[in-house]
């Protein structure tokens, strides 16, 4: 298949591009927007952002990620505070599988949409399946600029380079696109591209015996946006998403450290000590000689703890 073999050695995990767009839509351009159906669940469906249920959720639900709990809560805040942003709030969320990209957006779209992800306003695209084959792209670019423009919400996984620009003059700071107004719209794109930088500097704290709660945005945010725009395999390459600063916050995942205390406590499981040194001890590859973090993140410690 042409994906598998365009989806070679680090282009693979380079590629995960992710893109989850929350729309919040002012009821009269919803009736513009959007299909007559869609338009009233929608009116119906959008809520204001309680601030502090979301700091709750993030505190208590996700693990490790100081940068991306501050970040995104104050993003989402002042954007939901502005009744008049001049353009869509896009973050773009970088680390290692499993660090927590797809939770986070899945709790943010919980806290805006009382139906989360399965609401008809929250949308994912994975590129898999909905942008399989490259010498499709153009094709693509249309079907994803017109689905846009009829739903204004949108997600997309793994996208080919070039697909992701097509969105651009809905980031963009245009009162309106044909009439319709994107200004509410929440873009949150998901990559690995990055992850290696951010790796780098954890370890480089790590070994410098610093706390990882040390690593600020600063530290990371900068590199970040620059190594994205240099990959050619990022999904994000020479975008003019970049290029015209629409990207707002470019938000770093670092790898997890251990989630095995927090999935047992999630199931309900009283804390075994003994079980959590073997799945640690298990599941923790990387670097070679420290074999502090898992290649996997969280990803696969509820295997292993059900192995147990
Ligand atoms: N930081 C975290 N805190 C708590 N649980 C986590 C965290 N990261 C991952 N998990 C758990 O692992 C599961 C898989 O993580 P998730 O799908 O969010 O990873 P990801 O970063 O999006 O990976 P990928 O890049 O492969 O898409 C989550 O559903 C969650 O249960």
């Amino acid at each position: 298949m042409l994906l598998a073999g365009w989806l070679q050695g680090d282009a693979v995990l380079a590629l995960l591009l992710a893109a989850l767009v929350v729309a919040a839509f002012e009821p009269i351009t919803v009736g513009l927007a959007i299909r007559a159906a869609s338009a009233i669940t929608c009116c119906h469906e959008e809520r204001p952002l309680n601030a502090s249920a979301l700091k709750l959720d993030l505190e208590e639900k996700l693990f490790g990620q100081h940068l991306s709990t501050e970040v995104i809560l104050k993003a989402l805040t002042g954007f939901r505070n502005n009744k008049n942003p001049k353009k869509p709030l896009a973050l773009s969320l970088h680390g290692w599988a499993g660090t927590g990209k797809n939770f986070v957006s899945q709790i943010v779209a919980e806290n805006l949409h009382p139906k989360g992800l399965k609401s008809n306003f929250v949308h994912l695209f994975v590129s898999t399946l909905h942008f399989p084959h490259e010498q499709k792209i153009k094709l693509y670019q249309d079907q994803l600029q017109k689905w846009i423009r009829c739903n204004v919400s949108a997600c997309m996984d793994k996208l080919h380079p070039g697909i992701i620009d097509t969105i651009k003059p809905f980031l963009d700071y245009y009162e309106q696109v044909d009439g319709v107004s994107y200004g509410k719209t929440i873009f949150i794109f998901l990559s690995n591209a990055g992850g290696d930088l951010i790796s780098k500097t954890a370890l480089d704290f790590w070994r410098a015996g610093r706390k990882r709660e040390d690593i600020q945005l600063k530290d990371l945010e900068p590199v970040l946006s620059v190594r994205v725009f240099n990959n050619k395999h990022s999904g994000l390459w020479c975008s003019g998403l970049i290029d015209n600063n629409l990207i707002n916050y470019f938000i770093p995942f670092l790898d997890i450290k251990m989630c095995v205390r927090a999935k047992m406590r999630a199931c309900g499981s009283a804390i075994d000590e003994d079980i959590v040194t073997i799945v640690a001890d298990e599941m923790m590859l990387f670097p070679k000689d420290e074999k502090i973090y898992s290649d996997k993140g969280c990803k696969t410690v509820q295997s292993w703890l059900n192995f147990h």
